[in-house]
């Protein structure tokens, strides 16, 4: 009896990464479907480790790049995932955040999205410039500029007031607070899949503080903060999901805007309009590890990868001339998400 056949994806990801993500049981969900995951050492040579049917990645950095891109002129009918040139926008916050401008969406849902209004600052200087900031409403929450998965590049300032503009540290964004009830949607991404999840968010600045509140605070990844307070658990328990249709249709445009597969983006919902969101981040191979099901999500969509890619290399060899290009590679039935 022929063997069936069996694929094998390569997996360059940082150690935390790697223990969140590649957990015994997604490694055995996708071995049962014939897949084999098997992890790069990033320390070699890209090129002499493999063979691969896909690689799959997470790290940062030119030499990275580089040993992906010579690992793609050498191997053109590998799907890496994703292309560091698709990745690239979303280590800054400014041309992540501009691929939300760049959506088309079918009209029809009385619900709207946009980003909150920002400016990028680069010196000093200009945070005490009223042409620069002049037009910001406060509070506003400082973001460093680059979003390179540093501990830095998380860590972030609500600031009440402009005077408290002067000790930040440039290169970053300040960005209006939104009033959102505390809650953040997380709409998790996986080729055609869509997950939305509800978090805790900051909470919201009251109406009688804007305005007279001094100063400003730090904050680093609250979504992930453990609280135990019910406060939280009860806004999030209450806190309505916005429609699945209008969720759907902006994590498809992202997707195409952007060309990439795997990744998440967070809204929130501006309490004072109610049916208006704003986008406010997009990561790039999130914490898929929170998602529920995870395991059944992800080998689901590595195998669509595998054999459409499969399909399309033998399609090549036998002449049939249907190579619908990159960006098809791992197209899948659309879910609706749920929250
Ligand atoms: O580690 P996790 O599970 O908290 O995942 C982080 C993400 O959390 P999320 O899934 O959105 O709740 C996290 O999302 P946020 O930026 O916190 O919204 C980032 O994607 C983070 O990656 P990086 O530090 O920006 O490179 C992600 O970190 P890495 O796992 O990629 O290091
Ligand atoms: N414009 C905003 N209005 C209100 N809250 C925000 C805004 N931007 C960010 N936040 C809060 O700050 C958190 C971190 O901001 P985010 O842009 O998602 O950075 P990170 O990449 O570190 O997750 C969000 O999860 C949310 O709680
Ligand atoms: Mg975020
Ligand atoms: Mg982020």
């Amino acid at each position: 009896m022929a063997e069936s056949r069996r694929f094998t994806i390569g997996y360059a990801l940082a150690p935390k990464k790697k223990n969140s993500f590649i957990q015994p049981s997604l490694i055995d969900l996708s071995k049962g479907r014939g897949i084999d995951l098997v992890p790069i050492d990033p320390s070699l040579p890209l090129l002499d480790q493999g063979p691969f049917d896909c690689v799959l990645h997470k790290l940062y950095g030119d030499d990275w790049e580089r040993q992906l891109r010579d690992f793609s002129a050498r191997n053109p009918g590998v799907p890496v995932l994703d292309r560091p040139s698709a990745i690239e926008r979303l280590h800054n916050r400014i041309s992540m955040l501009q691929a939300v401008s760049e959506l088309e969406i079918p009209p029809g849902s009385p619900d709207t999205f946009g980003i909150p209004s920002q400016v990028v600052v680069y010196d000093s200087a200009a945070l005490s410039d009223s042409r620069a900031v002049g037009a910001l409403r406060f509070p506003v929450i400082a973001k460093p500029l680059v979003a390179d998965g540093s501990a830095k590049s998380h860590k972030m300032s609500l600031v009440y007031h402009r005077a408290g503009l002067l000790k930040l540290k440039p290169p970053l964004v300040l960005q209006e607070f939104v009033n959102h009830g505390g809650v953040i949607f997380k709409v998790y991404v996986v080729g055609g899949h869509v997950r939305c999840v509800k978090r805790k968010s900051l909470p919201d600045v009251p109406e009688e503080k804007l305005g007279s509140t001094e100063g400003s605070m730090t904050f680093s990844q609250v979504s992930n903060l453990t609280h135990r307070e019910e406060r939280y658990y009860e806004q999030l328990e209450d806190a309505e999901p916005p429609p699945p249709r209008f969720v759907t249709d902006i994590a498809v445009g992202l997707r195409r805007v952007m060309g990439l597969h795997l990744f998440n983006f967070d809204m929130i919902r501006d309490v004072k309009a109610g049916n208006h969101y704003f986008v406010i981040d997009i990561n790039y191979f999130p914490g898929y590890a929170k998602m529920p099901n995870y395991e059944a999500v992800l080998t689901d969509f590595f195998w669509d990868v595998l054999t459409k890619n499969e399909a399309a290399a033998t399609g090549r060899e036998s002449g049939d001339d249907d190579d619908d290009g990159d960006e098809k590679k791992g197209e899948e039935t659309q879910q609706p998400p749920q929250c």
